[in-house]
């Protein structure tokens, strides 16, 4: 056996094809490999190089501004996440504001190129030229997992919603809804905190913040039913911020599948509330899908029930999570600083002794929560539950003397103003007076976003996050199992271990 490739050893031995082969064709094998190699590390060199420079060059051209393209593909989407991982998402943010002196920068987040805007001034460009320079952005998986936005793009979809919303959400109609959040966090602090030493506090916010949405939203009420809903809503949060590879096993097929399980699920809803609406068993202002079925937009056309379901989906997924953080976070600062507790302790308790026995939260007892409510501003100061969002630039501009190409995404950041002294002095500093007065400077504080895209749910946010307060307060104090725990921001904050906590129920 020479070792040669066949079709070299069926040459050597044909009497009429002497004079193709080499001269001393057995002292050449070892060049003939190393040609080879030599090929194929040409090749792979090559195609790496012509891939780096594509990526590059789509990074490169008169005045854009300073920063780094990172590696094809996955530009710096690694280093992004991982400051977020390692609690510490701003991380990505200042080391690049110091690096480049610059309050924009230029990357490479999933697969896209981008330009960081920051500070104050960023936040104001973006949010005031909304659909006139720059307009929504959502990675494709958002729209893989939402299928029926496809037929007509994540953007028509948004633009509807966005008329729609404001109906639903504005504090007039949610005057209402303050009882009824008041008897479900009433039951679910019977049911999940009363008679337990210890409980783990994220998983807990977030069973509060689900039931209520459920509630509200879709009338579904029973906590079983409620259950039978969490787990795949859990399965979509996950999966539409992971790699989206569509395999089996992988989360983000796990999402696709919990997206389809669900929207048939409210698609039944759906269906039976018509019958329901029709019949007179159901109102039309009982919750947020009977006001969509009787909502008709400009030419008075009704929503479609595909449309209903996506937009309810939606809402569910976008208002559960993000709420359930902030209430955590209000019980980890409330636990690590006495004083604060106190004061909001104070604030809730002389509400709850102006009121009857059995009488219900109303709005006048919400206003009456100033100092609540800036407990919970400073807390999303410090733990956005967001951290940012993705617009595009609809044409070429310029911003602040740089060049941002048609197409590019950009991306604010709200830890870029929430945690710069340049708009809150010592900004580690827990000070929930720095709401007091007219509050911080207009474009700095930004949890809800700002402009036109401000988060239509910021009304209803703020009256569940009350009324959680005032329940927690009202029963317990408590303090951390773990001092010391690890912060993760993946891409919600969170304690790592979901914030185990002793409860000390205050005595009758
Ligand atoms: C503490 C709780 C919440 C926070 C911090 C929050 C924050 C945000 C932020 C930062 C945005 C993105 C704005 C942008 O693109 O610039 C947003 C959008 C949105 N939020 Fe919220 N949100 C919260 C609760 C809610 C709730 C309870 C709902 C529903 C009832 C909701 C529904 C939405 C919707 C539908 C959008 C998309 C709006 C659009 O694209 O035009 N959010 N939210």
């Amino acid at each position: 056996n020479t070792g040669l490739p066949l079709p070299i050893k069926s040459l050597k031995n044909s009497p009429f094809a002497t004079h193709l082969l080499p001269p001393k064709l057995t002292t050449m094998e070892p060049n003939f490999y190393l040609s080879l190699l030599l090929l194929f590390v040409s090749f792979v060199s090559i195609s790496l190089f012509v891939v780096f420079y594509k990526h590059r060059s789509s990074f490169s051209g008169p005045n854009l501004p300073p920063g780094d393209a990172g590696l094809p593909y996955v530009g710096e989407s690694l280093q992004f996440l991982s400051t977020g991982w390692k609690g510490h998402p701003e991380k990505f943010i200042f080391d690049r504001i110091s690096k480049y002196s610059s309050h924009v920068f230029k990357t490479s987040l999933l697969g896209e190129p981008a330009a960081v805007f920051c500070g104050a001034a960023g936040n104001r460009f973006l949010f005031s030229n909304e659909n006139k320079l720059v307009q929504a952005w959502w990675p494709n998986s958002v729209n893989k997992v939402f299928p029926s936005s496809l037929q007509t793009s994540s953007k028509e979809e948004a633009k509807k919603m966005r008329k729609m919303l404001p109906q639903f959400l504005k504090p007039e109609a949610l005057q209402r809804y303050i009882g009824i959040m008041d008897t479900i966090a009433q039951r679910h602090f019977d049911m999940g905190w009363e008679n337990k030493d210890e409980v783990v506090v994220f998983p807990l916010a977030k069973r509060y913040t689900f039931w209520l949405a459920c509630r509200l939203f879709i009338s579904v009420e029973d906590p079983n039913h409620v259950a039978r809903f969490a787990d795949p809503f859990n399965l979509i949060a996950s999966g539409i911020i992971s790699i989206p590879i569509d395999l089996p096993g992988t989360p983000f097929n796990r999402a696709i599948k919990a997206s389809n399980f669900i929207r048939k699920e409210l698609g039944a809803i759906i269906k039976q509330r018509k019958i329901d609406l029709a019949e007179g068993k159901a109102t039309p202002t009982q919750d947020i899908l009977s006001h969509m079925l009787l909502a008709t937009d400009e030419d008075g056309k009704h929503m479609n029930e595909l449309d209903i379901a996506d937009k309810i989906l939606g809402l569910l997924i976008g208002g559960h999570d993000t709420a359930s953080a902030a209430c955590t976070f209000i019980v980890k600062y409330l636990a690590e600083l006495p004083h604060i507790y106190n004061e909001v302790y104070k604030e809730q308790m002389e509400i709850a002794k102006s009121k009857a026995p059995g009488e219900l939260l109303n709005w006048d007892d919400i206003q009456k929560m100033k100092y609540s409510w800036n407990v919970a501003c400073e807390v999303m100061r410090l733990a956005p539950p967001l951290q940012g969002a993705f617009r595009e630039a609809m044409t070429d501009f310029i911003f602040n003397g740089f060049s941002i190409p048609k197409g590019w995404k950009i991306y604010w950041s709200a830890n870029s103003t929430h945690k710069s002294a340049d708009y809150f002095p010592q900004p580690e500093k827990f000070d929930p007076t720095r709401f007091e007065g007219s509050g911080p400077a207009p474009y700095t504080f930004v949890p809800f976003g700002g402009g036109p895209r401000m988060c239509p749910g910021k009304e209803y946010a703020r009256l569940e996050i009350l009324v959680f307060m005032h329940n927690l307060v009202k029963r317990f104090r408590w303090e951390k199992l773990i001092p010391d725990e690890k912060i993760v921001v993946d891409p919600m904050p969170m304690p790592a271990k979901g914030l185990p906590v002793r409860l000390h129920p205050h005595k009758a």
